[in-house]
C-alpha cells in the first residue's frame, strides 16, 4: 500500500484510485483533460489542493501531445481547457483558482509579440509541474504554523486532537493540511492522541484518514461522526483542526460536510476550532459564506455504502458534499503558509501579502 495519491513524471500522469483505498492500492492513467474530469468527478482523486494539482498536471500530458500554430491558438485552448477542469466538482475553489491564475499568465504571455508557441508551452508547463512541490511547501509551513499555535495554548504540553474528513498526502500533493499541523505536532514529540472521524456518507476519515494514520504509525483513534460532542466532553481534546475546499473574504469556510457541527460543539466546550489551509483555497471574490455553491452529490453515495444498501428503499436523500462554517466559530484561526490570522484578519493580511508579491 501506498501514500502517494499523485504519481507525475515527465508527462506521465497516475493517481491513486482512492475510491478502492484502504483495501486495494490501484493506480489509474490519466492521459487528458477528459481522464482528469472524470478522475475528479468520480472522487478518485480528491480533497481540493489534489483536485487542483491533477486537474492541472491532467492538461500538461494533454499538451505535450497538442499543435498550436500560434500563442493565441495555445492561450485559448488553455483557457478552455481549464474553463472545463473548474466544473468537475463546484465547492472547492483551488481548481479555479488555478484556472484563474494561469488563464491571466498565458494569455498575458501569448500578447507578447516576441513569444514563440514552444517557448509558451514550456513555461506554462513548468508552472504547473511546479505546483507538486509548492503545495508541500505550503503544507509544511501550515503544519509548522499550526503546531507552534497549538503548543503555545498548551503550555508546550502533548495534545489531542480531533480532525474531520481526509486532509493529508492523499488529499494534497504530500504532507497535508490539518494532517500536516497533526505531522508537524507529532514531529515535535507533541502529539498525545489524534481522533479522526468516520466522516459520512463517503467514509474519507475511516478509508482514508484511519489509514494514513495506521501507516503512520500515529496514536490514532477512529469515531463516528456522531460522537464529536460526547468526544470533546470525555476525552479532553486540546484542538479541532479541520481542511478547508473554500475560505471567502469574511473567513467564513466551506468544508467536508459535518465541519460545522463540530466548530459548534468545540464552542459549547471551549475547545479552539481550526482551519488549516494554504492560500489556494481562499477566495476574496465571495464576501461571505451564503454565497458559496455547494456540491450535492448522487443520493446512492448515501444510501448505500460500497454498494450494498444500507438505507431503507425508497427514501429520499439530501446529500450536500461540504458546509460552511461561519468565521466567528473558527475560534483558533486560519493558518496558511504565511502564518495563522484570526477570520476578520484575512483579506487585509494577505491583501498586504499579495500586494507586496507584485510589487
Ligand atoms: C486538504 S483537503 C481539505 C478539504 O478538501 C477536505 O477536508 C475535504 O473537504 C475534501 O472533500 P472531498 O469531497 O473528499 O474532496
Amino acid at each position: 500500500m501506498t501514500l502517494e495519491a499523485i504519481k507525475y513524471d515527465e508527462g506521465s500522469l497516475q493517481i491513486l484510485d482512492q475510491l478502492l483505498l484502504p483495501f486495494k492500492s490501484e493506480y489509474i492513467d490519466v492521459k487528458d483533460t477528459e481522464g482528469g474530469w472524470n478522475v475528479i468527478k468520480k472522487m478518485q482523486v480528491r480533497g481540493a489542493p489534489a483536485i487542483a494539482i491533477v486537474g492541472c498536471l491532467s492538461l500538461v500530458v494533454e499538451l505535450r501531445a497538442t499543435h498550436c500554430n500560434s500563442t493565441k491558438e495555445l492561450a485559448d485552448f488553455i483557457q478552455s481547457k481549464l474553463e472545463y477542469l473548474v466544473t468537475a466538482r463546484p465547492t472547492a475553489v483551488n481548481m479555479g483558482n488555478a484556472a484563474k491564475y494561469f488563464t491571466e499568465k498565458v494569455q498575458r504571455l501569448a500578447s507578447d509579440d516576441g513569444m514563440s508557441v514552444k517557448n509558451l508551452k514550456k513555461i506554462i508547463m513548468t508552472d504547473m509541474e511546479e505546483m507538486l512541490a509548492k503545495d508541500i511547501a505550503g503544507n509544511k509551513a501550515v503544519g509548522d504554523f499550526g503546531a507552534d499555535d497549538i503548543l503555545t495554548r498548551s503550555n508546550k504540553q502533548p495534545v489531542c486532537i480531533l480532525t474531520h474528513c481526509n486532509t493529508g498526502s492523499l488529499a494534497t500533493a504530500g504532507y497535508g493540511t490539518a494532517l500536516g499541523v497533526i505531522r508537524s505536532l507529532k514531529n515535535r514529540d507533541a502529539l498525545k492522541h489524534v481522533y479522526c472521524t468516520e466522516t459520512r456518507p463517503y467514509n474519507q476519515g475511516a478509508r482514508l484518514t484511519a489509514y494514513e494514520l495506521v501507516y503512520e504509525k500515529m496514536p490514532a483513534t477512529l469515531v463516528c461522526d456522531s460522537m464529536a460532542a460526547m468526544l470533546m466532553q470525555r476525552k479532553n481534546i486540546s484542538a479541532v483542526v479541520v481542511g478547508a475546499d473554500r475560505v471567502v473574504a469574511n473567513g467564513d469556510t466551506a468544508n467536508k460536510i459535518g465541519t460545522y457541527q463540530l466548530a459548534i460543539v468545540a464552542k459549547h466546550h471551549d475547545v479552539p476550532f481550526y482551519v488549516a489551509c494554504p492560500t489556494t483555497a481562499y477566495d476574496s471574490t465571495i464576501a461571505n459564506g451564503d454565497s458559496i455553491k455547494i456540491e450535492e452529490r448522487p443520493s446512492q453515495e448515501m444510501s448505500s455504502i460500497n454498494g450494498v444498501p444500507v438505507a431503507a428503499p425508497g427514501i429520499q436523500c439530501w446529500n450536500p458534499g461540504f458546509d460552511v462554517t461561519p468565521a466567528e466559530l473558527i475560534t483558533g484561526g486560519i493558518i496558511t503558509e504565511h502564518g495563522l490570522f484570526k477570520p476578520h484578519e484575512l483579506k487585509d493580511k494577505l491583501g498586504l501579502i499579495n500586494g507586496s508579491k507584485k510589487a
